[in-house]
């Protein structure tokens, strides 16, 4: 699991290191891993033309000592100073003694210098920024926008909110962020996500010195690691048999690729009950299929519960029935709906539950997630002791006590109908298999990226491609290829 720290834990932990170290050392480890990044960026580094983005702080120190380093293997580095009284002193002599050049911040010619560079380094502002940019240096960062030069953020996009990913105005477009010690939130999460590209972490021994995280990014590895094959003990039941109310009559699609991402999945055993009973028995045979209640589909180790199943009456009783169970529930789609006008239902349940709404689900909880996304994940678990899984770009899964993943995985692609009666399955499932509740959403968001990843190898995707996907999906997170019938393991 990747950790990821806010800034305040970042400055409890730099506090005893800046100690610990002589002075100006974690300055030249950060520089000198921020250099290594930038040559590997521009391939040949000599007669390269280089722009430093230089604020008042030791965020745009950074930019100047990795700019020295540039120029000392022959790159025409410009330092473009915002406050030019205010520059890094030790990090503005390094570069002048290295052959780089210093312009002021405000004028037409700094914008000129900026789009016509190879590469751009944005030391703005790092974990000390407080506020959106001011206007000359969103001016910059507009010009870094417009311009053809690789964009590399020095340890924070400048404009984001290191703690939350938030965006007050103009931001930084960085294609590359390297970042120093940890991982900070804001860079996985909400805008800041796309603003810092592909983040690149240099170590500066931090570690010891840091509090644990409290929000994680999982990899293949984690993930892999809840998704044991079955042994030759295992049988249908013993896999976990998930259990699905999704779906209508007139609309049997949600019943159909909720339970195929269940069976896809974790293939033991799904049971179907709903009026979409028809639809589904003719779609999967492998299920075992009801136009029953709940209750009349058999015994079950989870329920996913919502996915185009009405508002009605009928649905309400429904979604009632399952949640007085002690078994883990899935909420989604049509049940959050029912559910935000009666939270009681959940409150206080023995067994887990996790609810998965996209934002204008969310909502009818009573707020927006707003920009910070991973904080209103959290407020809400923490209101309804529940899991929640809020859907986005970077989908964040917050449980009751504050832990919180931000999914890795994904694409703009699965924004399509259906994908999330998937994503319902695909959880509904590694619930019925033991995980707990925040690993199962979380694992199961990542398995649903990853799916999405191989559908949309070639272009757009339906939601019944990430079925078709799914077991590649765990194949390809469990690390292994994909061996013929027969094949030996030698
Ligand atoms: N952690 C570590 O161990 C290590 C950290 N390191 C580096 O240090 C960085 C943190 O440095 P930092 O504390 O000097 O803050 P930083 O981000 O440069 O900005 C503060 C300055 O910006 C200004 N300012 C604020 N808001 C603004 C706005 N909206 N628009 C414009 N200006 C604004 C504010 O000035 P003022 O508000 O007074 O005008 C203040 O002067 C960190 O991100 C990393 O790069 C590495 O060297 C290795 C070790
Ligand atoms: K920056």
């Amino acid at each position: 699991m990747i950790g990821l720290h806010t800034a305040a834990e970042v400055r409890s932990a730099e506090e005893p290191l800046l100690a610990a170290t002589p002075p100006g050392a974690l300055m030249q480890r950060a520089a000198a891993g921020l250099a290594s990044v930038c040559v590997r960026l521009l391939g040949r580094v000599y007669g390269r033309r280089v722009a430093l983005l230089v604020g008042t702080g030791n965020n745009g120190g950074d930019a100047l000592l990795a700019g020295a380093r540039l120029a000392g293997r022959g790159a025409r580095v410009t330092a473009v100073l915002l406050d030019p009284g205010r520059a890094h002193p030790d990090g503005l002599a390094a570069l002048r003694r290295a052959g780089g050049r210093v312009v002021a911040g405000n004028g037409r010619s700094a914008a000129t210098l900026v789009s016509r560079a190879d590469l751009v380094l944005d030391g703005i502002l790092g974990i000390g920024g407080r506020g959106g940019l001011r206007r000359d240096a969103a001016d910059l960062a507009a010009a870094a926008a417009d311009g053809t030069a690789v964009t590399v953020a020095v340890d924070v996009p400048s404009g984001i909110d290191a703690d939350t990913g938030a965006v007050d105005g103009v931001a930084f477009p960085a294609m590359h962020t390297v970042t120093f010690g940890v991982v900070k939130v804001g860079l996985v999460v909400g805008e800041g996500r796309s603003h810092a590209g592909t983040v690149h972490l240099v170590d500066i021994g931090l570690g010891p010195h840091l509090p644990s995280a409290t929000a994680f990014q999982l990899t293949d590895a984690d993930v892999a690691a809840g998704l044991s094959p079955p042994s030759g003990d295992d049988d249908k039941y013993s896999q976990g048999v998930v259990g699905v109310v999704a779906g209508s009559a007139t609309y049997p699609g949600a019943g159909v690729l909720c339970t195929g991402a269940a069976l896809r999945t974790r293939p033991g055993l799904v049971r179907y009950a709903g009026t979409a009973a028809d639809g589904v028995r003719a779609a999967w045979p492998e299920a075992v299929v009801t136009d029953g209640r709940p209750a009349d589909a058999g015994r079950v180790q989870s329920w996913v519960v919502g996915p185009g199943m009405g508002t009605g009456d009928d649905a309400r009783s429904v979604l009632a029935e399952v949640l007085a169970t002690d078994l883990p529930v899935l909420v989604d789609a049509d049940a959050l709906t029912l559910l935000a006008a009666e939270p009681d239902l959940v409150r206080g349940r023995e067994g887990a539950t996790v609810l998965t709404p996209h934002d204008r689900e969310f909502a009818r909880f009573g707020t927006e997630p707003g920009q910070d996304r991973v904080g209103a994940a959290r407020r809400l678990a923490a209101d309804l002791g529940c899991v929640v899984l809020l859907k986005g770009e970077a989908t964040v899964v917050a449980d009751a006590d504050g832990t919180a993943f931000v999914n890795a995985t994904g694409t703009p692609w699965l924004a399509t109908a259906g994908t999330g009666d998937v994503l319902s399955g695909i959880v509904g499932a590694l619930l019925a298999a033991g995980l707990p509740a925040a690993e199962a959403a979380a694992a199961g968001a990542h398995l649903h990226g990853r799916s999405g990843q191989l559908a949309a190898q070639h272009g757009p995707l339906l939601a019944g491609d990430l079925v078709r996907r799914l077991p590649e999906a765990v194949g390809r997170v469990r690390g292994l290829g994909a061996p013929r019938l027969g094949d030996s393991a030698a």
